[in-house]
């Protein structure tokens, strides 16, 4: 589905000039630093991989002209590199492999997507009847460092397991010929589904309340925990509007900042912040470790920033059906990017945001998050700050409340049963979530009073004086916004011009 999708609604965005129309041939070599082109591309190894999910529902066709077929899903491939490299090996439970059930335990009902390395199937609990997810991966296919990534893949499942918005683990074993992850199935589609599904872009409105607050909340709870996912992109984040639930997938490329460095390139090009691409490979990284005897300390580091980097390109993804910035290797996507953000048109607007009919907030929420300097981006739980999200932060909590009514209403019986796993180690979500409904607890919503309502020239003011925005203008407006804030964002430092707190969140976040 996501790949029919993708191949007929996602729309090229409109390129400047200096931004060439990526019409790379199957035949054509690939960028050593890239996997070839086949199919629905990952980006974490090198799986050519196909969603093979069948389509549901189609969205209109007219929406679909003008679409570059070849439009590349570029990767960058880190899983050459060996695994004993210690700094691409992240903390792992790594040939500590415990054997949670016999793969006969699961009914394999439907695949639902396919790679060279592994098979994703909708499966079933024979004991439990619960549905689960296997994702079942061929050992003899497998390099020692693509081993190494699932073995870590699990570690970070079984320690974020209950952590609200993370898909949750079941179980892991191996066979003679594969290795198995066993995950709770989550409701929902994948964003990039939702998006097709409604016409190829979403409202700014049902975006915010349905993806990007929980998803939000979710980042900054990981960034809290130390936990950077460093794959966040729309195949990855499943939602479930009519329930409110928002999770995130696949963690094998999620890194502990506490436990080692990031200091590899990591995760899918077109969703790669800046400090990212300009990293080495993971290869690269042994090598320098290894023969030219540097620590890993000395090597140029980055940290949670880069989530909130492929959030923004996620939500500009959303917003207007087309990947902002297009390359075909990790050189020439840093160029785009400051292509797109720092050159003008005619009237002064950044090429990226030319011709694009964002609200005054939408359009001041990606110019954060798509700050070229890590330093100037602000933080996802800074972000829950933003307008953009405190415009609509009442109508998300009444949401969220409706559900908690309908779900205690119905039973006591929405508590998640599925893994019996216990719940994460100081997850701040557990402790007395019980009233809440799953969606409530799942995206983590506090049962505190609420504040009043903000009205919206109380947003706006606090916006202003936060330096969110230039100018009252700039708030609410259709048509790309006002240029103060483009030319502000385009040399200025925000991040020194916000002060601290000026804008609370309705939520309260306990920061650990
Ligand atoms: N727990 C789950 N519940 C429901 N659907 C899931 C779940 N896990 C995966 N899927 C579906 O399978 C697809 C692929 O999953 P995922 O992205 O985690 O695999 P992957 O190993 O990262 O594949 P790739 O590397 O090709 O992206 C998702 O886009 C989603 O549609």
């Amino acid at each position: 589905m996501s790949f029919l999708n993708r191949l007929f609604n996602r729309k090229k965005p409109e390129l400047g000039a200096q931004q060439q129309p990526l019409r790379r041939s199957l035949t054509e070599p690939s960028p050593s630093s890239v996997t070839p082109s086949r199919g629905r591309r990952s980006s974490s190894d090198d799986r050519d991989t196909f969603d093979i999910t069948p389509p549901s529902r189609v969205a209109p066709r007219g929406r679909r002209v003008g679409v570059e077929l070849a439009r590349a899903k570029t990767s960058v491939d880190v899983t050459s590199v060996r695994s004993s490299a210690a700094s691409s090996a992240p903390e792992s439970g790594a040939n500590n492999v415990v054997v949670d059930g016999p793969k006969t335990q699961y009914k394999t009902l439907r695949t639902l997507h396919r790679s060279r390395l592994h098979t994703i199937s909708l499966a079933q609990d024979r004991n439990t009847k619960a549905p689960v997810v296997l994702k079942t991966f061929f050992k003899a296919r497998l390099s020692s460092s693509a081993r190494a990534k699932l073995d870590a893949e699990v570690t970070h499942l079984r320690s974020l397991c209950g952590v609200p918005g993370v898909v949750k683990y079941v179980a892991h074993f191996e066979d003679d010929d594969s290795f198995h992850i066993v995950l709770e199935r989550c409701p929902g589609t994948t964003l990039i589904e939702l998006v097709a599904n409604s016409g190829g872009r979403l409202a700014e409105a049902a975006l915010v309340c349905d993806v990007l607050i929980p998803l939000t909340v979710l980042l900054a709870d990981l960034h809290r925990r130390g936990v950077v996912h460093r794959h966040i992109k729309p195949e990855h984040v499943l939602c479930a509007p009519d329930t409110g639930a928002v999770t995130l997938l696949d963690f094998s490329e999620a890194a502990d900042r506490r436990a080692r460095c990031l200091n590899n390139r990591a995760g899918t090009l077109e969703y790669m912040a800046p400090e990212v691409l300009d990293k080495p490979s993971a290869e690269e990284v042994f090598h320098q470790v290894l023969y030219n005897g540097m620590s890993e300390e000395e090597l140029p580091q980055y940290d949670e920033k880069a989530d909130v980097w492929s959030l923004g390109v996620l939500v500009y993804e959303a917003l207007t059906g087309c990947q902002p910035f297009l390359a075909d290797s990790a050189a020439d996507m840093m160029g785009v990017q400051r292509q797109q953000l720092h050159e003008l048109d005619g009237s002064g607007t950044p090429k990226l945001f030319a011709g694009r009919h964002l609200s005054g907030e939408a359009r001041s929420f990606l110019e954060q998050a798509l700050q070229l300097d890590p330093i100037n981006r602000p933080s996802a739980e800074r972000l829950l700050q933003h307008p953009l999200l405190q415009r609509h932060w009442q109508r998300y909590h009444t949401k969220q409340v409706a559900l908690l009514g309908a779900s205690a209403a119905t039973s006591d019986a929405s508590q998640p049963t599925s893994s019996g796993n216990s719940p994460a180690p100081g997850s701040t979500y557990n402790s007395g979530s019980g009233g809440l409904p799953a969606a409530s607890r799942h995206q983590g919503v506090s049962s505190a009073p609420l504040p009043l309502p903000r009205s919206e020239a109380d947003i706006v003011q606090s916006a202003v004086a936060a330096g969110w925005m230039a100018s009252s203008t700039d708030v609410g407006m259709g048509g790309g916004g006002g240029g103060g804030s483009n030319r502000r964002s385009a040399g200025g430092n925000v991040a020194s011009a916000v002060p601290e707190r000026v804008l609370a969140a309705p939520i309260q976040f306990a920061v650990r």
